[in-house]
């Protein structure tokens, strides 16, 4: 089975922090945008069929800044071309802000059933800093109008380590979010993106980031804060209530199969990951001559799908499952990463419960570390 994310590259204001592929949406071509983006979703079909698809989740950029008419054209298309059964997760991301109710009533129509939506933070002189552009009274509002709509199963993203933030400010947006009482919470770190407004700032010395040991706090009350909450982390960033879990994310981690439609979207299918080209343009000529809008393909070998099947799924606080990786690989673990295993097992970075091999709490805070020793290297491994 397939799942699929659509990608909207299209943003009402552009954060100052923001690297995803976007473009200011005046005077963007919209309409057509939508029009060649299932134009996509036709021809990959052709070439790829599917009786079904797991999940869906559309993307952005900023999918709720097309018009509820744009909304209903694209969620339409995407019903009519592609097999889903009604009830599986089907996710729009939206910014606070531009949700409006009839919007919401097109994606109810259409099956839509998750929502995603982009928060941040609650300190509304944080969220004027970091170049969005609503605040935390907007937030509210979303909500309300949210819950005169049939879709009930909501999650926010919230980004800590921002410029100047104390941990007593972070504090209070923990507070806040969990006063909503939502099914699902992504907290990330702020990561500084090469080409942002923020980069910009660092350059110049003007950008004061909290050190290293206030985001390694920061992350460590997030984690504790939410499981007191009952929301249990089951992925480095992510935080739910029991079988709230995302499955769109879920089919990342588990190292399965998506289609990427859109301008700038990814894929994997069969042994193959790909990625669209992300400037609107050149997304959308090859299109027009009636040919997919691919600029990179990655052919994978055994050992490259190995080692996603462990960086991946050891992102996941259940781990990696020894058998599904035998039956996947037709090796056993113990096999390829014996060695490495060991050595992390012994350095209290990794644990084993039954069939699972998973971070530790102390793995957990260094996991990238932990995930770079899973690479590779053919001189010595021989699968
Ligand atoms: C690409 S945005 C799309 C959703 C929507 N446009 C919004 O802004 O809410 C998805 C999420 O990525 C996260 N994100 C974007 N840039 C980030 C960065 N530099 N560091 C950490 N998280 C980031 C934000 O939490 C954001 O909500
Ligand atoms: C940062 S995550 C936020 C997920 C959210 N917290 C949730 O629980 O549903 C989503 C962002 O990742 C990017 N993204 C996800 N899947 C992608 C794909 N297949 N190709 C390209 N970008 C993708 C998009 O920019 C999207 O806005
Ligand atoms: S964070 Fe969201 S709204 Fe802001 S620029 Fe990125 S995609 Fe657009």
């Amino acid at each position: 089975m397939t799942s699929a994310y659509i990608h909207i590259p299209f943003c009402e204001h552009i954060c100052y922090y923001c690297d995803f592929n976007k473009v200011f949406i005046k005077g963007q071509p919209v309409d057509e945008y939508i029009q060649y983006l299932l134009e996509e979703i036709k021809l990959t079909l052709q070439t790829y069929p599917t009786s079904q698809t797991e999940t869906i989740y559309v993307g952005g950029g900023t999918p709720t800044a097309l018009s509820a008419q744009q909304l209903d054209k694209l969620l339409g298309g995407i019903r009519q071309l592609l097999p889903f059964e009604e009830g599986n997760e089907f996710t729009v991301e939206a910014n606070p802000g531009d949700l409006t109710l009839d919007k919401l009533q097109v994606m109810a129509t259409h099956g839509v059933n998750r929502l995603s939506m982009g928060v941040q933070t609650f300190d509304d002189r944080l969220l004027k800093k970091i170049g969005r552009k609503h605040t935390e009274a907007d937030v509210f509002e979303t909500m309300k109008v949210i819950e005169k709509s049939p879709i009930d199963n909501v999650s926010i993203d919230l980004i800590y380590a921002l410029p100047g933030q104390s941990l007593a400010s972070f504090t209070d947006t923990l507070e806040k979010a969990i006063g909503l009482d939502l099914p699902h919470y992504s907290l990330y770190s702020l990561i500084l993106e090469n080409k942002t407004v923020f980069a910009n700032w660092a350059r110049q010395g003007r950008l004061h980031l909290p050190g290293e040991d206030l985001e390694g706090d920061m992350f460590e009350q997030t984690i504790n804060f939410m499981e007191e909450h009952g929301r249990r982390q089951y992925e480095v960033s992510n935080f739910s209530l029991p079988n709230k879990e995302s499955q769109h994310n879920l089919v990342y981690w588990n190292n399965d199969h998506y289609f990427g439609f859109g301008a700038g979207a990814s894929g994997y299918l069969g042994h193959t990951r790909y990625r669209n080209h992300g400037p609107i343009q050149h997304y959308l000529t090859p299109l027009k001559e009636g040919k997919l809008p691919t600029i990179e393909k990655e052919s994978l070998t055994k050992e490259n799908q190995m080692e996603e099947e462990m960086f991946l799924g050891l992102r996941k606080k259940q781990g990696v499952s020894k058998t599904h990786f035998q039956e996947k690989f037709s090796v056993s673990m113990e096999q390829v990463y014996g060695q490495v295993i060991k050595d992390c097992l012994a350095q209290d970075l990794l644990k084993e419960t039954n069939d699972y091999l998973s971070l530790t709490e102390q793995g957990l805070i260094v996991g990238n570390e932990v995930f770079q020793q899973f690479l590779l290297d053919k001189k010595n491994n021989d699968v």
